[in-house]
């Protein structure tokens, strides 16, 4: 199948078409993912920010309150040794009623106790979170708990300072809750006003799940929390296995499962914001923030690690209306390249196809039709140089039929006097005979040939000669009809050749009328001058079947007239 250049112009502008709306579209997207993608960074680096100050303030809302449970007279009461008996009695039930108030008001409090610096570390007044409620632990159940680092570490601090301890996971034993839990102390001294040592300490535990649960909560859906100490130990993880590894003896570090943390556990960086790659269905591709956040307080922790992630495909689907958009708006700028591409290309082959339409006409000789000559560009300056060469082919045809009628017309006649020549005769005569053969016709051939005619050359000269013969061949025609053949055969022989069935009489009286016609007196330049001439009549039938026999036998006649004397009319032979 061939294609023409309108269908190929289609389908390439087409095709450019369709490749840069597609290529627009591309960018276009490409584009509106890397801003998402971009704002999704800048967002999960202000959570986690966020985050962090939420954490702080938490941290700082924790000292307050045991800031006023160190504070309170009833803990000094219950701590001194001199009051034992009712009065301290009295003093740790009035602590424990705080600590149980206090606990209620923050659930993520799930123990609350007064440690006594003296017999050990004797737990003197101790309320835990149990699964039932609230639970004072009294009496035999009361621990020492000096053998502990916070116990002695807390002691230590000045009046209002705060303890903070290492995240770990709580084992204890008994009815209180956040067992197995990750949890994290928080302790403050108590001592009297002037005093150089403490007579002990309010530690709270914290239930660090729960509290970063609450946190988690005013977070976006889908936004993964993660905290790591300053090893890069994992204790939250959306994937609870994975945390406090080093419990079990196995530990798992941040910076082994996303590598980009490491800068940031190292403290070499303060934040990180980063993607990190799938494995699976279960770990799908993320967008990550972490920062790293020194620890202000007294604490064996230097820095915390805090991290937000966000699944990438939760980033992108934000993307995915954009791009369905984009994809109809693509799918219509196709559609349109495509009917551009058609109308565009048939506007310009058509006038194409009109000059190529017009060649074609003109080839086949028709006429060419209209041509696109009004436009002002390449077509319309092909289409005139195409008109320009018609003109000039058509000139040029003419010119050259005119010159081949005049090259026949030569070749048929004598140039000199513009008659027929002997070839032009000879067709005639031969077509004659065929004539009268078949209509049972007669012909009759009368052969001229001037008398003294050399003379009147020798004596003239050849231009009189020439003028003569011209003003013979005037008069013969003159004479005859116009559907009668006067010829020259050459020098001064001329033929008249009669086709229709004449008699003897009336030939004769054609050849005297003739005869006298030629012996007028002929004027040339003031001279008179006269020639005279001889006939010799061949006929069909009566002479010959052929045109060579007709001719030859006018041809003896004429000689025969000029023997006899010049002058004369003669049949052939015999047929006087
Ligand atoms: N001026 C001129 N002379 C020609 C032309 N063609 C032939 N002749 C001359 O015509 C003459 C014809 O010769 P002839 O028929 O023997 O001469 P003629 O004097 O007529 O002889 P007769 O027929 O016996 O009387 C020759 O002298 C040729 O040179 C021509 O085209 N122009």
């Amino acid at each position: 199948m061939k294609y023409g250049i309108a269908f190929k112009l289609g389908v390439l502008l087409a095709v450019v078409g369709v490749v840069a709306a597609g290529m627009s579209g591309f960018y276009a997207y490409q584009a509106s993912r890397d801003i998402l993608l971009k704002s999704a960074r800048q967002e999960l680096l202000t959570s986690t920010r966020v985050l962090a100050r939420r954490i702080t303030l938490s941290r700082e809302e924790i000292s307050r309150n045991l800031q006023v449970l160190a504070t309170h007279p009833a803990a000094l009461q219950a701590l001194r040794a001199a009051d034992a008996g009712p009065a301290a009695d009295q003093a740790a039930d009035q602590m424990a009623t705080l600590f149980a108030q206090l606990m209620r008001a923050n659930p993520s409090y799930f123990q609350l106790r007064l440690i006594a610096a003296s017999d050990y570390g004797l737990e003197r007044v101790r309320v835990d979170s149990a699964q039932s409620g609230l639970l004072r632990v009294s009496g035999d159940a009361l621990q020492e708990k000096g053998h502990f680092e916070y116990v002695a570490d807390t002691l230590k601090l000045d009046t209002g300072e705060t303890y903070l301890s290492r995240v770990s996971i709580n084992h204890e034993l008994g009815p209180n809750a956040g067992q197995e839990q990750p949890t994290l102390q928080l302790a403050m001294p108590v001592r009297a006003e002037g005093a150089d040592k403490a007579l002990g300490l309010i530690v709270v535990n914290i239930d660090l799940k729960g509290m970063f649960a609450l946190l988690q909560a005013d977070l976006p859906t889908g936004y993964q929390v993660f905290l790591v100490n300053g090893e890069g130990d994992i204790l939250i993880h959306p994937d609870a296995s994975k945390t406090f590894g080093f419990d079990r003896g196995q530990r798992a570090l941040i910076q082994d499962e996303m590598p980009q943390t490491a800068e940031v556990v190292s403290g070499k960086v303060n934040a990180a914001v980063f993607e990190t790659a799938g494995k699976d269905a279960d770990y799908p591709p993320r967008v990550a923030a972490f920062i790293g956040q020194p620890i202000k307080v007294r604490s064996n922790e230097s820095r915390m690690v805090l991290g937000v992630a966000q699944p990438l495909a939760d980033v992108l689907s934000r993307s995915q209306p954009l791009a369905q958009q984009l994809l109809q708006i693509v799918s219509l700028l196709c559609l349109l390249c495509l009917f551009l591409a058609v109308g565009l290309a048939r506007a310009i082959t058509r006038p194409i196809n009109a000059v190529s339409a017009a060649a074609q006409r003109f080839a086949e000789g028709q006429p060419s039709g209209p041509l696109p000559l009004a436009r002002k560009d390449e077509i319309g300056s092909l289409a005139r140089s195409f008109a320009r060469m018609q003109a000039q082919i058509t000139e040029q045809l003419a010119d050259l039929l005119h010159k081949q009628e005049a090259l026949e017309h030569l070749a048929q006649h004598d140039m000199l006097t513009g008659l027929p020549n002997r070839r032009l005769l000879e067709e005639r005569l031969d077509a004659a005979i065929a004539n009268a053969r078949r209509h049972g016709g007669g012909i009759s051939v009368l052969f001229i040939d001037l008398d003294r005619f050399k003379q009147l050359n020798d004596r003239y000269g050849h231009d009189a000669g020439d003028a003569v013969l011209k003003i013979i061949a005037g008069r013969l025609q003159g004479m005859m009809r116009e559907v009668d053949t006067v010829a020259r055969l050459g020098g001064d022989e001329f033929v008249v050749l009669l086709d229709t069935q004449t008699g003897e009489e009336h030939v004769l009286g054609i050849a005297d009328k003739l005869l006298n016609g030629l012996t007028a007196p002929i004027s040339y330049q003031g001279q008179e001058l006269s020639l005279g001439a001889s006939i010799g009549i061949g006929r069909y039938p009566q002479d010959g079947q052929t045109r060579i026999e007709i001719m030859a036998k006018a041809d003896k006649a004429m000689y025969e007239a000029k023997v006899v004397g010049q002058g004369g009319v003669r049949f052939y032979s015999g047929a006087q």
